[in-house]
């Protein structure tokens, strides 16, 4: 177990108005534990807690109209306040007032005294001849919606505070911590500032800058909020405790769901890889992902290139838990790529390996190998999700497939690289492909004068991407030269729609990871037409693929398709024979 006690800052805007910076210190406790049988397994938990004080700057410039000489001009104003407020933790934000200091909503009466600066919305009220200000308190310990506020009346509001642009500043910020304009008016200027030192018609701004440089004297000068009780720190303390224990037991949950070694002495994924998987990258990073053979039975595929329309289903950002371990591990070249086919069902296959706790994946498409070649590995990498020991890194960019340059360049960063293709009938790929680009631009022609040089002699145009992405076997041909077969899987699209778990399985022993997606995971949704998340990655409830997913395709011309399965077929046959698996196209 690592200790380690740091400082630092960070900073933020809320609006263009308001600026915090936080000064924080922060503990931090690194366990990592190694728990070994016949097999090894490693776990990482890594906690902090952050004590922070937040600094305010309040600025703003606006226009401003004055007359005479001055009509028109622009003048930048700046009104800084300055103030240190002690907090308890970070996420809890600055200590509330207490319910006893906030006077009744419904009685106006004298200017409260401010505690802490907890108020956490400023009610602005059209400006009118005589001016009221009100400020609602959010009531401590759980009344939090219960208005306990101040309300101030028959204050005369200073000019250049009611100049319209702080008017829309405040209003602007409300529900953040910025009331303390409203402060300002309620306890400072009434008591300090009498109103002829806010008026100054002819020279409003020089007026505004000694306001605005009185107002950050004056909130220094306030007394700091007294500090939150010790019985309350001990809470915190409890509670992030309480954090680190779930936090822990889940991962291990997950660990040991991977690898069994932790409970049950079973082996692990890691333990049972070969040595020679181990081989060094391309560019000297040591892979960690130690595969095991594939199966014998490996089935054949091709595939497409794409720009998938990115959704909810291609999230990027990471799950709770995984934010939580994002701080741990290591950003590593992918150790397998899913290469292809366009439309042939990689976001499912994606989506539905992403549930394996050792499986980490980009959510979107990177397009390194076709597009952003000549932005280096290391641009690549830093794409990449981090890592612990015995996870694998995964994309998935079905362009490669059909990519000239990808195989030699994907081989170039490791030999050792599994690439899995997912192939559907070529046919039905190529109506989704079309599909696709028409629900981008309804005006494009018919598919089928699309897919003909020349329909009446039934000449197929193969320059036409949508056909020349499902001659698979020509695809094929150039990875076969640069990688061995073995080190390819093919998945079939349609099994993944009508097995998920049974293809999920091959794919799972393709990557030497243990089969934790099984069909307990799946479920039917009758609505979409296709098999669900009952649990995806980081969320608990039930999730299907976006709407990009399973649109509905256009009748095609049956003919023009009789004659387009006649020009697929002897690529096909050539495909299965290449693969050794029979898709079950023709
Ligand atoms: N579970 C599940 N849910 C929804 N859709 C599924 C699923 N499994 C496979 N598919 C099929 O995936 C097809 C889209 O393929 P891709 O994800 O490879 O498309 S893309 O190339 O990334 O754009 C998509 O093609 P279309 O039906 O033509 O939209 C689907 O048929």
């Amino acid at each position: 177990m690592h200790v380690h006690i740091g400082i630092y800052t960070h900073s933020y805007t809320h609006t263009h108005a308001l600026h915090i910076m936080y000064v924080c210190a922060c503990m931090c406790a690194h366990v990592h534990m190694r728990v070994c049988t016949r097999t090894c397994v490693c776990a990482h938990v890594h906690v902090c807690i952050h004590a922070c004080a937040q600094i305010h700057t309040y600025m703003h410039a606006y226009t401003h109209s004055p007359p005479s000489s001055r009509g028109g001009s622009r003048y930048a104003d700046r009104v800084s306040a300055w103030r240190l407020v002690p907090a308890a933790l970070c996420p809890q934000g600055p200590p509330r007032p207490r319910k006893k200091q906030a006077p009744p909503v419904s009685e106006p009466g004298p200017t409260p005294a401010f505690s802490a600066p907890q108020i956490s919305q400023a009610h602005v009220p059209p400006i009118t001849g005589h001016q009221r200000w009100a400020t609602v308190h959010r009531g401590s310990r759980g009344a939090s919606k219960r208005l306990s506020g101040a309300l101030q009346t028959g204050l005369p509001v200073p000019a250049p505070l009611l100049h319209p642009p702080d008017i829309s500043v405040v209003q602007k910020l409300q529900g953040i911590e910025s009331t303390f304009i409203a402060r300002f008016e309620m306890e400072a200027l009434s008591e300090r500032f009498s109103p002829e030192q806010w008026h100054e018609p002819s020279a409003p701004d020089p007026m505004t800058t000694r306001a605005g440089r009185a107002l950050a004297a004056l909130l220094l000068s306030q007394p700091q909020p007294p500090p939150p009780p010790v019985r309350r720190k001990l809470a915190l303390l409890f509670a992030m405790l309480c954090v680190w224990l779930y936090m822990f037991l889940y991962s291990c949950a997950g660990s040991c769901a991977a690898a069994p070694g932790l409970l049950l002495g079973s082996g692990s994924r890691a333990a049972h890889a070969p040595p020679a998987a181990l081989a060094t990258a391309a560019d000297g990073t040591p892979p960690r992902l130690p595969f095991r053979a594939p199966p014998a039975t490996l089935l054949a595929n091709e595939g497409a290139a794409s720009q998938e329309e990115q959704g909810p289903e291609a999230p990027d950002s990471p799950s709770p838990i995984s934010s939580f371990f994002s701080g741990s591990g290591s950003k590593q070249l992918p150790q397998a790529i899913i290469i292809g086919v366009k439309k042939g069902g990689t976001r499912a296959l994606l989506e539905f390996l992403r549930v394996h706790p050792d499986v980490r994946a980009v959510g979107a498409e990177p397009h390194f190998f076709d597009r952003s070649y000549d932005k280096g590995l290391a641009w690549y990498r830093d794409l990449m999700p981090r890592t612990l020991d015995g996870q694998i890194t995964m994309e998935k960019t079905p362009s490669y497939f059909v990519t000239r340059e990808a195989p030699a360049r994907i081989s170039a960063m490791s030999k050792d690289t599994k690439l899995i293709v997912v192939v559907r009938d070529p046919v039905t790929r190529a109506i989704s492909d079309y599909t696709q680009t028409l629900s981008k631009r309804p005006d494009i022609p018919s598919f089928e004068s699309l897919t003909f040089k020349n329909r009446s002699a039934g000449l197929i145009d193969t320059s036409w991407s949508a056909i020349q992405i499902g001659i698979y076997a020509k695809h094929l041909e150039h990875w076969l030269r640069h990688f061995p077969l073995r080190q390819l899987l093919f998945v079939s699209g349609e099994r993944l729609i009508r097995d998920p778990a049974g293809e999920l399985g091959r794919v799972q022993d393709f990557l030497g990871l243990k089969r934790i997606i099984t069909d307990k995971h799946f479920y039917f949704n009758k609505t979409k037409g296709f098999p669900c998340l009952k649990k995806p990655e980081g969320s608990p409830k039930p999730h299907c693929l976006g709407k990009t997913k399973g649109r509905p395709h256009p009748d095609i011309d049956s003919e023009a398709l009789r004659r387009l399965r006649d020009f697929y077929r002897p690529f096909n046959r050539k495909f299965y024979q290449m693969t050794g698996h029979d898709f079950g196209w023709d």
